[in-house]
């Protein structure tokens, strides 16, 4: 069995405003370029998840935002990752979201869009348990 010290943890925003969900295409690495993906990235030895959400969406985004609730749940990513998921909102005063790094575009999708961009196949279970959400922040 492998031993679960093995797994590496990637956090991944689901940032909510207005009722829409913000998505943000990769743009690296070349396999995973052009797929759509929730922003976050892998927690860092002795980092607390909530923190890695808060750093990685300063990093890619240029935003403040903060953490609200975890998303019940863990999506098994490329061995050794798993993904966990935050719903997440802008602080007021934060920056408007930029795709700084990682990404080439980014969309804030309504309930009705959901599902008009190309998720990574990965994500696509994380994503579905993030739409209830979506409502309820309207
Ligand atoms: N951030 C993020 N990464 C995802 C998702 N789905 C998915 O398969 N991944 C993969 C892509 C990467 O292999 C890994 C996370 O990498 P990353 O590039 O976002 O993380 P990072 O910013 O910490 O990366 P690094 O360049 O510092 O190594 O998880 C997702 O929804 N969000």
């Amino acid at each position: 069995m492998t031993p679960r010290t093995d797994r590496i943890v990637v956090v991944g925003a689901a940032l909510l405003d207005g009722g829409r969900l913000l998505a943000a295409r990769r743009s690296a690495p070349a396999d995973l370029a052009g797929r759509w993906e929730l922003p976050g990235g892998k927690v860092e030895p002795g980092e607390r998840p909530e923190d890695a959400l808060v750093r990685e969406l300063r990093e890619e985004l240029g935003v403040d935002a903060e953490p609200v609730e975890r998303v019940p749940g863990q999506w098994p990513l490329r061995a050794p990752y798993v993904l966990w998921v935050w719903t997440a909102r802008l602080r007021p005063g934060s920056a408007v979201a930029r795709p700084l790094e990682d990404h080439d575009e980014l969309r804030w999708l309504t309930p009705a869009e959901i599902w008009d961009v190309p998720w990574l196949d990965q994500d696509v279970p994380a994503v579905h348990a993030v739409t209830p959400y979506l409502a309820a922040t309207r």
